[in-house]
């Protein structure tokens, strides 16, 4: 299973599942990406954002070394809030910290402008202490910008991160590449139906982020989630990442743990009437709108989620 591709809407493989790198703690991150990538992991998530690509980089570098093929390796990264109205600077500021001439994927983290003039690189604030967001931005702007990076040939794709089905749909009429990929949050406690089911019927592959509920993977302890890893002989972890290759999309996992890296990547298959019982769990909890979101940033701005609005 961990060597399962998808294909996405270039034509290109991607990976089913792969490495994450989100508040990787630094020094571990290196370590983490060289041991992931040698123990067979194929795809690895970064971003500008998350201030170790050079990190990620230094990992890939040693993987390489040992006689891992660049072309063997899926990389993405995502141009980060400040540089939304500068990606082309975005892109080269990523490659060069990760020490690539291209990356596999290249997505907006997050569709608005924090200020690019304000008080810091990544994380701009107003002398109120919110974060520095230009509200007239139009995120469709920046998807301009990121289509003029394919016919370069340092991003092989272009995708979206954290686009609702609001935001899709107001992409979709004017882009001319159709993303290639939507990545959001996605567990059984936050299955996102619309936005999943708007992304199949236009071919974007959906990759998701923070499976096992983020900081501390507190959803190893949904009630199903145990049950169903009890019946499989596997952790709740392995479900828990399973679930979503099973439906046919990409996962990605953190973990700077040598040990979990490892037990992470062996994935296995789940039984349609298995899906099912996850699934039904999710539906009650929407029904509920007993949700939960982990990563929502206080941008201050409305995204068109419907457990936020
Ligand atoms: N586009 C976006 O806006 C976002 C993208 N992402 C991407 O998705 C990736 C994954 O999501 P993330 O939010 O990091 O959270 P995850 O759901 O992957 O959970 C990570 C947490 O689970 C722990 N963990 C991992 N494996 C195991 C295991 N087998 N047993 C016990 N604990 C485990 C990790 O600790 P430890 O490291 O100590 O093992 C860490 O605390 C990110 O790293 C990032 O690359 C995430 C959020 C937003
Ligand atoms: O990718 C992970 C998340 O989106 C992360 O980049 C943001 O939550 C960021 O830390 C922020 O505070 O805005």
């Amino acid at each position: 299973m961990a060597d399962k591709t998808f294909k996405l809407n270039t034509g290109a493989d991607i990976p089913a599942f792969g490495l994450g790198t989100w508040q990787g703690e630094p020094g571990k991150v290196k370590t983490a990406v060289s041991h992931a990538l040698k123990s067979g992991y194929k795809l690895i998530d970064a971003a500008y954002c998350y201030g170790n690509e050079d990190e990620v980089g230094a990992g890939l570098a040693d993987a390489f070394a040992s006689g891992i093929k660049r072309e063997d390796v899926f990389v993405m990264t995502k141009v980060w809030a400040t540089y939304n109205t500068r990606i082309g600077l975005g892109l080269e500021k990523s490659l060069k910290a990760l020490g690539l001439d291209y990356v596999d994927l290249y997505l907006i983290h997050w569709p608005l402008l924090l200020n690019p003039d304000g008080n810091d690189d990544r994380f701009p604030k107003k002398e109120d202490g919110s974060r520095d967001v230009i509200h007239s931005f139009d995120h469709r702007e920046a998807w301009k910008e990121m289509e003029k990076l394919v016919e370069t040939g340092k991003v092989k794709a272009i995708g979206v991160c954290n686009y609702s089905k609001r935001y899709l749909e107001e992409l979709l009429p004017v882009a001319k590449i159709v993303p290639a990929i939507n990545q959001l949050e996605n567990h059984p406690w936050l299955p996102q139906t619309e936005i999943v089911d708007l992304c199949h019927e236009k071919g974007i592959h959906v990759v998701a982020y923070s499976p096992l509920g983020s900081t501390g993977s507190p959803l190893a302890s949904a009630e199903p989630v145990v049950k169903l890893a009890e019946k499989k002989g596997v952790s709740p972890y392995t479900i828990l990442l399973s679930h979503h290759v099973s439906r046919g999309h990409t996962v990605l996992a953190k973990s700077v743990n040598p040990d979990r890296i490892d037990a992470n990547k062996n994935l296995v298959a789940l039984e349609k009437d298995e899906l099912k019982l996850l699934d039904d769990y999710s539906a009650d909890i929407v029904a509920k709108k007993e949700w939960k979101r982990y990563v929502y940033p206080p941008f201050g701005v409305e995204f068109g989620f419907p457990d936020k609005s």
